[in-house]
């Protein structure tokens, strides 16, 4: 059995309860299978178990107190995957799903699309299971400075830097950092995302979806020499992510028709009221008000039936393996033509298959939203030599690497003779970039 095999069985084998982290792993071996490696020298420098396996994963008990002084207990976590290419860098996730399975998946691909982005980055991701869904202010900011009071000593702004991911935006990042502040009486950029009142960047709010958006005109100017203008978008989710695609899509004269939630979709062929959602999202599910208040709109109660509606293009930026193998089926026979994930791993595994084979444009996380952390390390960059960016400079730079991300994985999947295969350009770009760093640090 080759190198590349033995560990896709070891994975398998060794990590039974961790089916998001299998998946991710896997998806990444298979884009590496056909290469001409010298696999003896790989294995004897153990180099995919050193990509494979975190450098850190910590994990903390979080106890709270809520509105009625009820002492609450939750469990904190994070994994600090690599540090080849820079400090620990990836978001915080406040989720009832949040477990090991899922931080390890996302702290992988978060090291591989830090390492594409050709920035001085390492690969992290953390959060806890707190579900902050009815938490009044009070209770998010207590959490957010209990899982602070553990977090600290394992980040830095030369060694660990957070940022915000589900559930956890600018509020949440203030509340940590001023734990944080107020913990190591130091003012640093020890997370991003922050309020430019206190050194945040201007864009990163923007950056994932913006990103995201100029990510796939690179796409339909180099694959189809077209732009996103008149055709008919489709977003999951309605978050910040979904939220600033919306907004770059519809800006670049694309018809954004449907968006959603955890509970349903909304439809509205008038296009989508993007600052309805923006003010009504935070409160809670919003799909019944906006239909009353925007005629001609529709919505439903299934968030996969999103998929359903005709469209040009789909923009999945909700959560992983969200887009399954039957609603990829219904997106290909109604003329879906460009898939570009938005969120980490939305696409399962089967299903993003099936899009490549029916040679369906297809732009993987790990690509696509890599706008956000880029504009983190701008942030960090701005933190360090204290002082700050317009918003157009910001933005020009976003859309710099953004193409910059696009041609990495476009060449090398012409390299490889498959130029519609961004998935595998993207990992085996990546790959090349964080094997010679390991390479050069010697065994450690
Ligand atoms: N915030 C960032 O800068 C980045 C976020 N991402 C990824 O983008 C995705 C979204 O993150 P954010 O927008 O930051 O989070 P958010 O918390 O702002 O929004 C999440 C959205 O997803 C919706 N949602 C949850 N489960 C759903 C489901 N099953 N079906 C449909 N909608 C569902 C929620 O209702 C909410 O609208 C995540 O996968 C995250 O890892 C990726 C790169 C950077
Ligand atoms: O800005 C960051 O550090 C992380 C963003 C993030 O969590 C992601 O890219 O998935």
């Amino acid at each position: 059995m080759n190198y590349i095999k033995r560990i896709e069985e070891e994975v398998k084998n060794n990590y039974p309860n961790e089916p998001e982290y299998v998946q991710a792993v896997l998806s990444f071996l298979e884009s590496i299978e056909g290469l001409n490696l010298d696999l003896e020298q790989l294995e004897k420098m153990a180099v995919l178990e050193r990509l494979i396996i975190p450098e850190r994963v910590i994990s903390f008990r979080v106890s709270w107190l809520d509105d009625q002084n009820q002492v609450r207990v939750n469990t904190g976590y994070r994994i600090q995957h690599s540090s080849l290419i820079g400090p620990y860098k990836g978001g915080l996730r406040y989720h009832k799903t949040v477990n090991l399975s899922t931080l390890k998946f996302l702290a992988f691909e978060q090291t591989f699309k830090n390492a594409l982005t050709g920035l001085l980055l390492g690969g992290a991701k953390g959060g806890s299971d707190f579900d902050p869904k009815g938490k009044s202010d009070a209770e998010i900011m207590r959490f957010s400075q209990n899982f602070m009071l553990e977090l600290y000593r394992h980040i830095g702004e030369n060694t660990d830097v957070p940022a915000g991911d589900i559930g956890v935006g600018r509020r949440e990042i203030g509340y940590l950092y001023g734990m944080y502040k107020k913990i190591r009486n130091e003012s640093v950029g020890v997370l991003t995302g922050k309020h430019p009142a206190y050194g945040g960047s201007l864009v990163r709010t923007e950056a994932t979806g913006y990103g995201l958006v100029y990510f796939v005109k690179e796409m339909l100017k180099t694959y189809l020499d077209t732009d996103i203008s008149h055709k008919d978008v489709i977003i999951s989710g309605s978050g910040n992510v979904a939220l600033y695609a919306g907004y770059k899509a519809k800006e670049l004269g694309a018809n954004v028709i449907a968006m959603s939630n955890s509970k349903g979709h909304i439809y509205d062929p008038n296009g989508i009221d993007l600052d309805y959602i923006k003010e009504h999202q935070p409160k809670g599910d919003f799909r019944e008000a906006y239909v009353k208040a925007h005629e001609g709109s529709s919505y439903s109660s299934d968030p996969k039936e999103l998929y359903h509606i005709k469209c040009d293009i789909a923009l999945p930026c909700a959560i992983q393996n969200e887009l399954d193998l039957n609603e990829a089926k219904i997106l290909v026979d109604n003329g879906c033509f460009l898939v570009a994930e938005g969120a980490n791993m939305p696409t399962t595994s089967k299903a993003k298959a099936y899009l490549l084979k029916k040679g369906i444009l297809f732009g993987p996380g790990k690509a696509a939203n890599a706008g956000g952390v880029s504009v983190s390390l701008l942030e960090m960059s701005q933190n360090k030599q204290h002082y700050m960016q317009t918003f157009d400079d910001v933005d020009e730079k976003l859309e710099s690497i953004m193409k910059n991300i696009f041609n990495q994985a476009y060449e090398q999947a012409i390299l490889i003779n498959e130029p519609n295969n961004l998935v595998k350009g993207a990992n085996i770009r990546a790959f090349y970039r964080l094997c010679e760093a390991m390479l050069s640090q010697g065994v450690i």
